[in-house]
Order: structure tokens, then C-alpha cells, then sequence
């Protein structure tokens, strides 16, 4: 590159004598055509002046273009030191890339490491093989662990010692490679820029300064650059003196390692010696154990033998008592069908309509009784009792205690009716009577049990007497018979409704002060099913339950009564029990209805002497007990000679009981009469009513059944 320059110079210096040679060529052609002209110099004078002028002026430009030519050689040689700066720094990212590519050898270095390390796992687990293999095998390995070990620690302090010494042989090159030719640049670079220091001292001032601050400048950067590469080069020794004492750590804890493995191996054996001659006590021990056992089997096994043969004994045996036990549940089955037969076919041979007259009680002391004689037991022709009232001719005088007939003349009324009660039969007595119906509505035949009478004659003793009352007696019966059925494959559910008519409207005694809605009676003819819209059904699950609906029913009309001046004597009670039963196992079901009603009393118009809201009362009454009376009628006729209508319609009370009176229904009226000689006319005309129901037998037919 010094060629360079002198070439450059050379250039240079041989314009600059084109030049010179030019200039003088042209003072000799001044000097000569001022010679040779110097006489018409006068003439030529002024165009040579400006000739002259002119070649001044060329000499002055060639002047300048002289200086502009140094000026580029320096520029040139500038770019030529920045050249050279650029090369030093690839240099420099080279040496970084070598700094990195022993970054990863030392990262193989920690991976080899770390693949002996688990060398040394595999190691242990073979250690922990050994202690189940057990002592002999045990000592044999722990040898060639040893071995292993030895062989394995040599081999890895000669790959970490060749490697460490490989590597730092290698950085130790490395680095004084580098030192060496950083130093030789910086010396030539410290001689060139001496060497262009004394060129640039040689330019002009303006120059000079322009150097002497681009020197300036570039002795900061190359400080800089140099105080870098120093620093790389520390850094570098720093990490491979880390490295060396880190692999030097790493070699300590192998060395501890293996020392804590040794002794564990040590403690191990021990434990393992110990535990073989406990085992081995413990082997005869039980040796001994399983002898004794192995006859307590043999016991045992032929004592399961004989348990064997006597559970199959048993166990034919009890398929024998099963299959006797299907064959007495057919029979039962059989038994029970027919028995509801016979029931049914025994209260059809009663009558579906039955009257059953019942005489109140009144203690002996008060006067003034009709006679009235009662048949006893025995009944007549026509399968009936009967009941004779007379007038008491004589004021009470000749009441006979005797009841016998021998008082019979004009004056007396004779009756016959079902069954006669006297004064002293009792609830329980009669409701023996009515029992039967009971079971015939859990059978599915709709029953309708209601009482008859004037007011005061005992219809409330009749029915609802607490304790022995026909319907406390009912629900009694009910939950006795529905058990009973339990075992014959029967389940049954019981629902309740309490109702009062006063005045043809109907009351839900269980919502006594009445509901936003309409009551309403509906039909289903198909059924055979009647609803009343809005009043309260109450499933009853058990005996105690229904009574205390019936007590909570009761006391609501009681209540009523009372507010009302008497109004239970003035209205219908009506309970309605719907009776469902269901027989899974043999797939078939029945519906059925008990109605138990107490009805109002039964005055006539005049004897009752009844104004205004009574009077209305009154014949309220009359109409619905008189309509009870013709359905009943119109029933045994349509029977009798068919297609007449029933008029359901014309009373609250019969078009309620539609499909309890007649059909399938059973149905069974209770006359109550008093024997008071003040009520005479009223009890001839309820036995009047009461004859007429009588005279009323209706043929049978189906039961409610699926
Ligand atoms: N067989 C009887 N033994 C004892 N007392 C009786 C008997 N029958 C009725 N009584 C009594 O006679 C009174 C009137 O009877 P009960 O209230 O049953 O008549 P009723 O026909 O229901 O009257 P009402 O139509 O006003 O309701 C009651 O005090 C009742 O206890």
C-alpha cells in the first residue's frame, strides 16, 4: 500500500512538470514574441496584454487544481484506514463466535456428567436387586459394584482430566493467539497512524487541524475497541477458572456419593442379616402353625360336608313347603272369589233396598208413650219384622213391658220392614246388621247407608254417635277388612268427602267458610263415577287419621249448627268414601262408594207450624226427602216394567246420589221413629215413607270391576 501512495505521488509530481513544462514553453513564446515584436509592440500592444491576462489566469486554475489533487490523496487514505477498522471488527465477531462454540463444548461436558450420573442410579437400583437376591449373590455384587465404581470413577477423572486439559490448553491458545495479533495490530496501527501523523503534519494548517482531530477520534474508538477485547478476554479466563472448579466440586461430591452409598450398603447388609435369621425362626415357626392347620381343615372341610348334605335336605323340603304354599294361595285365591260371591249373592237375596226401622230410646219414667209392639226376632212371611203402633188408650197406664201382641185392635198401624230395633237395641247391635255393606263396598259395589226420621228421633245417635256410630263403626271396619285383604294380595286406598246440603246448597264441612268457586255435582255415566267440583278429597291412611277428619268435619257442622240456630237438624250430611282396591298380582282392580248420610228431620209442614225462613227450610226438606222417596220408587218401577225416567234431577240430594241409588248400588235406610205419643203422626208418616222405600227391590247386577 506504500506503493500505492508513491504511485500516487508520482502522478502527481509528473502533471505538475506537464505543467511546469507548459508554463515555460509559454514565457519563452512571451519572451521571444516580445523580443521579435518589441519594435510594434505599440500596435500588438493591447491584444497581447490581454493574451497575457488570459494566460494568467490559467496558470492561477492550474495553481488551484494542484492543491485539490493533495486533498484527494489524503481522502483516499483515509478510506483506506477505515478499511482496516472494519476488518478488525469482523475480527472481533469471529473471536466472539469461537467464545460461544466453547460455551458448547462445556455444555457436553455438563451432559456427559449428567449421563454418568444416571449411570450411577442404574447402579443403585442394581444394588437394590441385589438385597432381594439376598446375602451370597449380594457380596458378589457389591464386588463388582466396587469394580464398577472404580472403573467407572477412573474412567470419568481421565475424561474430566484429558478434558480439562485438552480445554484449557486449547483456550490458553486461544488466547494468546488473540493477544498476539491484537498486539501486532495495534503496534501497526500505532506506526500507521504515527507514520500519518508526520504525512498530515506536512499539509497545511487547515489540514493539519482536520487530521489531528480525525486522529483524535479514531485513537478513542481504537481505545475503546482495545478496552473491550481486553475485558472479553478477562471474562473468558474468568468463566474457564469457574468451569475448572466447578468440575473439581463435581468430582468432591462424586467422592462423598460414593462414600454415603458405601455405608448404606454396610447398614444394609447388616439390617439384612438380622432380618434372614428372624425370617428363617419365623419359617419354622410357622411350619409348625400350618401343620396344625392343615388338620383343622381337614376337620373343617368334612364338617362343611355334612352342613352341605343337610342344607340340600333342607332346602328340598322348603321347595316342598313353597310349592304347598302356592297351591294354599290358589286355594285362598279361589276361596275368596267365591266368598265375595256368596256375600254378594247373600245381600241380592236381602234386597238391594233395605229398610231397617229403629225406635229411640226414652227412659221409663217419662209418660205418655204410644204403645208401641214390636215383634221379636222371628220374622214373618214375607221374611220381614213388623212394627204395630197403637194409641195409648189409656194415657200410659197400660204401657206393656212385655211388647207382645196381645193389644192389637182398629186403632193400630202395622209396619214391616227389614229389621226392627226396639228401644234398647244398641249401635254396636245394629251395626252387626250393616256390616255386611261394608265389606260389599270394598268389594266395589256403591253402598248408601242414610238415616231417616223426624228431628230428634235419633238419626246423629245412629250414625255419627261417637265410638259406636255407623260411621266411626264404618271406618273401623274399613281398616280392619283392608288389612285383613293385605294377605289375600289386596291394597287399598281410602278417600273422604264431608259434605252438608241447607237449603239444596252444598257445604264442604272441611272448608267450612266456603271457597271462591262453584260446587258443582258431575257425572260420569260410563264410570259410573260422580264428582262434586271444589270440595276438599282427603286420602285417609289410617283408622286414626279418618277419625280425626271425621272429628274436624263434625265439630265445622256443629259450629255451623249453632251460628245458624240448629242448622245440623235442618241439613243433609252426606260422607262419601271411595274405596280403591288393586290386586297386582292378579291384575285386577274394583272401585266402590259407601255414602253414609245423616238426612234432616223430616216435620211435615203443619205439624212443624214453620214461618218464614224456616217454612222455606222446611220444604226444602220436604221436596228433597219426598224426591229421595220417588227415585227410589221410580227405580223399582223402570226395574219392573223398564225404560222410565229417574228424576235425579229434581233434588240436590238424589242427583248427589245418582249412581249410588239403583244400578249396582246397595242401599240402606234407617227409619228412625219416636215413641213419644206426641210425635205419633210424625213416626206414621215416616213408616209411611219408610214402607214405601221397602216396597222398592231391585234386581242385581255388576259389580265395579277391572
Ligand atoms: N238409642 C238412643 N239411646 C240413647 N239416647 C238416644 C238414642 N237415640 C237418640 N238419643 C238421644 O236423643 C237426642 C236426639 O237424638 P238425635 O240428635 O240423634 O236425633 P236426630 O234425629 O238426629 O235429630 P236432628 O234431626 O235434630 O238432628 C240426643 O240427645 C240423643 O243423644
Amino acid at each position: 500500500m506504500e506503493y500505492h501512495d508513491d504511485n500516487v505521488d508520482q502522478n502527481g509530481s509528473n502533471n505538475n512538470s506537464i505543467k511546469q513544462q507548459e508554463l515555460i514553453e509559454i514565457s519563452s513564446v512571451l519572451r521571444r514574441t516580445s523580443e521579435s515584436s518589441l519594435n510594434s509592440l505599440e500596435s500588438i500592444n493591447e491584444p497581447n496584454r490581454k493574451r497575457l491576462k488570459v494566460m494568467e489566469q490559467t496558470k492561477y486554475s492550474m495553481y488551484n487544481d494542484f492543491e485539490d489533487t493533495a486533498i484527494l490523496k489524503k481522502r483516499e487514505s483515509l478510506n483506506y484506514r477505515r478499511q482496516r477498522i472494519s476488518e478488525l471488527r469482523s475480527k472481533i465477531s469471529t473471536l466472539i463466535t469461537k467464545k460461544e462454540e466453547h460455551e458448547l463444548r462445556n455444555y457436553e461436558l455438563e451432559e456427559k456428567y449428567s449421563s454418568l450420573k444416571k449411570g450411577l442410579a442404574l447402579i443403585e437400583s442394581q444394588i437394590e436387586e441385589i438385597n432381594d437376591i439376598g446375602q451370597s449373590s449380594m457380596e458378589r455384587l457389591r464386588e463388582k459394584l466396587v469394580v464398577e465404581k472404580k472403573a467407572a470413577r477412573a474412567n470419568h477423572d481421565q475424561q474430566v482430566n484429558s478434558m480439562k486439559e485438552k480445554y484449557t490448553a486449547e483456550a490458553e491458545t486461544i488466547i494468546n493467539k488473540y493477544e498476539q495479533e491484537y498486539a501486532e495490530k495495534l503496534k501497526t496501527l500505532v506506526a500507521q497512524s504515527n507514520h500519518l501523523k508526520g504525512e498530515i503534519k506536512s499539509e497545511d494548517q487547515e489540514h493539519n487541524r482536520n487530521l489531528i482531530k480525525l486522529k483524535e477520534d479514531y485513537h478513542k474508538k481504537l481505545i475503546s475497541e482495545s478496552t473491550k477485547i481486553d475485558e472479553n478476554i478477562r471474562h473468558i479466563k474468568d468463566k474457564l477458572v469457574n468451569e475448572e472448579l466447578e468440575i473439581k466440586r463435581k468430582a468432591i461430591d462424586y467422592k462423598n456419593t460414593e462414600d454415603i452409598l458405601k455405608n448404606d450398603l454396610t447398614s444394609t447388609n447388616t439390617r439384612l442379616n438380622g432380618l434372614y435369621s428372624q425370617i428363617s425362626s419365623k419359617f419354622s415357626n410357622k411350619e409348625s402353625e400350618i401343620d396344625l392347620l392343615r388338620h383343622t381343615i381337614i376337620n373343617k372341610k368334612n364338617q362343611i360336608d355334612e352342613i352341605t348334605s343337610n342344607f340340600n335336605l333342607k332346602s328340598n323340603k322348603i321347595t316342598e313347603h313353597k310349592q304347598k304354599v302356592e297351591l294354599i294361595n290358589k286355594k285362598l285365591t279361589n276361596y275368596e272369589n267365591k266368598r265375595r260371591y256368596l256375600h254378594n249373592r247373600l245381600q241380592e237375596l236381602k234386597g238391594n233396598i233395605r229398610v231397617f226401622c229403629r225406635v229411640r230410646y226414652v227412659p221409663e219414667s217419662i209418660d205418655k208413650l204410644s204403645l208401641i209392639e214390636i215383634a221379636d226376632d222371628d220374622i214373618n212371611e214375607n221374611a220381614n219384622q213388623e212394627i204395630i203402633i197403637s194409641k195409648n188408650q189409656d194415657d200410659g197406664s197400660k204401657y206393656s213391658n212385655s211388647y207382645g201382641l196381645s193389644n192389637i185392635n182398629n186403632n193400630s198401624y202395622t209396619f214391616q220392614f227389614d229389621k226392627v230395633f226396639n228401644m234398647n237395641s244398641t249401635n254396636a247391635g245394629i251395626f252387626e246388621e250393616i256390616s255386611q255393606l261394608i265389606q260389599s263396598s270394598l268389594d266395589g259395589y256403591n253402598v248408601c247407608v242414610f238415616a231417616y226420621g223426624q228431628t230428634g228421633s235419633g238419626k246423629t245417635y245412629t250414625m255419627s254417635q261417637p265410638q259406636d256410630g255407623m260411621i266411626p263403626l264404618s271406618l273401623n271396619k274399613i281398616f280392619e277388612d283392608i288389612e285383613d285383604l293385605k294377605s289375600k294380595g289386596w291394597s287399598y286406598t281410602v278417600e273422604g268427602q264431608f259434605i252438608e246440603i241447607y237449603n239444596e246448597n252444598i257445604i264442604d264441612l272441611l272448608t267450612p267458610n266456603g271457597i271462591n268457586g262453584k260446587y258443582e255435582i258431575k257425572h260420569d255415566d260410563i264410570e259410573n263415577k260422580t264428582i262434586v267440583t271444589n270440595v276438599q278429597t282427603i286420602q285417609l291412611k289410617s283408622e286414626s287419621h279418618a277419625n280425626s277428619i271425621l272429628e274436624t268435619a263434625t265439630r265445622n257442622r256443629s259450629t255451623a249448627s249453632t251460628k245458624a240456630n240448629d242448622r245440623s237438624s235442618r241439613s243433609h250430611s252426606i260422607y262419601i268414601f271411595k274405596l280403591q282396591g288393586i290386586n297386582s298380582a292378579k291384575g285386577i282392580s274394583c272401585q266402590g262408594t259407601l255414602n253414609l248420610i245423616d238426612l234432616a228431620g223430616s216435620e211435615r209442614l203443619v205439624s212443624s207450624q214453620a214461618k218464614g225462613d224456616r217454612l222455606k227450610e222446611t220444604q226444602a226438606i220436604n221436596k228433597s226427602l219426598s224426591c229421595l222417596g220417588d227415585v227410589i220408587y221410580a227405580l223399582g218401577q223402570k226395574q219392573n216394567n223398564g225404560g222410565q225416567h229417574i228424576p235425579y234431577r229434581n233434588s240436590k240430594l238424589t242427583y248427589l246420589l245418582k249412581h249410588s241409588l239403583g244400578g249396582n248400588s246397595k242401599t240402606l235406610m234407617f227409619v228412625n221413629v219416636s215413641p213419644l205419643q206426641k210425635n205419633l203422626n210424625e213416626t206414621i208418616n215416616s213408616l209411611r215413607f219408610a214402607t214405601k222405600v221397602n216396597t222398592t227391590k231391585l234386581q242385581p247386577s255388576r259389580p265395579s270391576s277391572r
